[in-house]
């Protein structure tokens, strides 16, 4: 499982490297600074010319390092050190010493060539150090650096690039965009989450002394990275002599009039992903409509009119009897007694329960009831209805992403999916992992009521929460990557997902 670390947790790992590997951290920066100029030398057109900016912090060091490799692999390269070289950190101030021995002294940055295409710059301003914006000389330098790239050179940044903020993945005014990001050691939030993760371009991890154990020390957040291995581990066996009740059966609260689409895509993304049986219980006057999108959906009337309230509780536990998840919330009718009514629901039942949509809507009036809860919850909020839940607005959540996911996991005891680009999944036990498939292109009505239903097909066929969420999420998002593929980012519609399920369970089932 891939960590993604703070600048704090990255010295923590450097020192636990130094100290219990005997790994000198000029080693480290020799590992960073071979990987990057390998990187630059991908990019560069025959001929190209390397521009290496070094900034005065270790970072920079790296940079050092990376334009003596390229100078000794005889590339052309310029090297300029922007700012005050007196605060050159000690291995920095070594690999200068080194590049001066290779015949090559940094040149002021104001009489750098210009850089255009085949040519590649390689950003080494700052790294994790970075601490406010950049000004002046560094301002200046960061413009170039857009300039160039606009003229047709490539940026390759060494770790971050510079101007974005390592842990919270949010750029100062200016910061570099580049091509490809060389991340050292373990990937960043940076890399990550967004609007960073847009910055670095292709971002490429590289191994430079570390050691998986060096994370053993390091303190505070954990964060992860899903892989793909990890979701497709998950996946239960179908063998030879199971049947329809070896894979559990899914209800489905959900679907209103006008609404009834809701109900039915949560249903078949159920189906697609293996449930052995899906239900859904549903108003009488809206039962026909979902029940006609396809024949493989049985259906349950709830009696009464309206919106959903306590005096439907009696016929919900009845529903659930035999069912192994519960999905409830796409275009249910919502009125001032459905936060009640799930609060009671979930008092009376062991089996998992994902809320979305109007059930989380719902909730938002009174969190409290998720407290009665018996079996696993899983809240799978988009960020509006996390601006809902949490009380703020929709900018604050976006803001505050991990910290607002987490916060609501461990304060409730539940796992939380907060959907959009990379998706994260805060666990109750402190963990916060981040999703990295998924594309613009699911950005359209219905894809989150698929997300639903294939986080409750999952749980009904015995994946544990949170393992189930981390494993839908990837699913849901690689489905709509293999299908933006065919159907375009524009084209791209909910309905399709259910296609791409398909392709991602073949791939998986290999
Ligand atoms: N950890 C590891 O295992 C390894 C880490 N390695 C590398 O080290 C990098 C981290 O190095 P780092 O800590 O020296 O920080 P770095 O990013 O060079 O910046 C600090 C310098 O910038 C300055 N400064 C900051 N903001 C500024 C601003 N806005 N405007 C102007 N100045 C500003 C700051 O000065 P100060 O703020 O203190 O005045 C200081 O001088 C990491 O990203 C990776 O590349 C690898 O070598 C191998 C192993
Ligand atoms: N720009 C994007 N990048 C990646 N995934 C996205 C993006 N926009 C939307 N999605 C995904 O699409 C789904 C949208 O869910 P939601 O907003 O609940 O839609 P609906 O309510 O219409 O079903 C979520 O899984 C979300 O992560
Ligand atoms: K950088």
């Amino acid at each position: 499982m891939q960590r993604v670390l703070t600048a704090v947790q990255m010295r923590e790992a450097e020192k636990a490297a130094q100290e219990q590997h005997g790994m000198p951290s000029g080693l480290l920066m020799e590992n960073a600074g071979r990987a990057l100029a390998e990187a630059a030398r991908s990019l560069a057109g025959p001929g190209g010319r390397f521009t290496v900016l070094c900034g005065p912090g270790n970072n920079g060091g790296d940079g050092l390092v990376a334009a003596r490799f390229l100078l000794e692999g005889g590339a052309r390269v310029v090297v300029s050190l922007v700012g005050d070289t007196g605060k050159l950190t000690p291995e920095a101030k070594r690999n200068l010493q080194a590049l001066e021995g290779f015949g090559e002294s940094p040149r002021a940055f104001e009489v750098l060539p210009e850089a255009g295409p085949g040519d590649v710059v390689v950003d080494a301003l700052f790294g994790t150090g970075l601490k406010r914006a950049p000004e002046g000389v560094f301002a200046d330098a960061i413009g170039t650096v857009a300039r160039w790239r606009r003229a047709g050179a490539k940026v390759v940044a060494a770790d971050v690039p510079s101007g974005l903020q390592s842990d919270t993945a949010e750029p100062f005014t200016p910061c570099v965009e580049a091509d490809v990001t060389v991340a050292f050691g373990f990937v960043k939030p940076a890399h990550e989450l967004e609007p960073g993760a847009s910055l670095c371009g292709d971002v490429r991890r590289v191994d430079i002394g570390l050691g998986g154990e060096s994370t053993r020390a390091v303190s505070g957040a954990e964060l992860f990275r899903v892989e793909e291995k990890d979701a497709r581990d998950a996946l239960p066996k179908r063998r030879a002599d199971s049947h329809k009740g070896t894979y559990g059966h899914v209800l489905v609260v959900a679907g209103s009039p006008g609404k009834t689409g809701a109900a039915a895509m949560v249903a078949l993304a159920a189906l697609r992903s293996g449930a052995g049986l899906v239900t859904v219980a549903t108003r009488a006057e809206a039962l026909p409509w979902v029940m006609a999108h396809s024949p493989e959906i049985m259906g349950v009337a709830l009696p009464g009119e309206g919106p959903l309230g306590k005096g439907d509780l009696e016929a919900l536990k009845a529903a659930l009897e035999g069912k192994d998840a519960l999905v409830m919330g796409p275009g249910i009718p919502r009125g001032p007694e459905t936060g009640a009514l799930i609060g009671d629901l979930l008092a009376s039942m062991e089996v998992p329960a994902v809320l979305d949509a109007d059930a989380l809507n719902a909730v938002a009036e009174d969190l409290k009831v998720l407290r009665q809860a018996k079996g696993p919850v899983l809240l799978t909020p988009h960020p509006g209805e996390m601006a809902r839940l949490w009380g703020r607005t929709t900018k604050d959540v976006q803001a505050h992403r991990v910290g607002v996911a987490l916060n609501m996991a461990t304060s409730l005891n539940v796992t939380v999916v907060l959907k959009g680009s990379r998706t994260l999944i805060a666990e109750a036990g402190g963990r916060v992992y981040i999703n990295p498939t998924g594309n613009a292109g699911m950005a359209t009505g219905g894809t989150g009521d698929v997300l639903s239903g294939v986080c409750g097909a999952l749980l009904a066929q015995g994946i544990p929460l949170p393992r189930a969420a981390r494993t839908a999420v990837y699913a849901h998002g690689l489905a709509g990557d293999l299908m933006a593929q065919q159907r375009g980012l524009m084209g791209l519609i909910a309905t399709d997902l259910l296609v791409g399920l398909g392709h991602v369970w073949t791939r998986w089932e290999r």
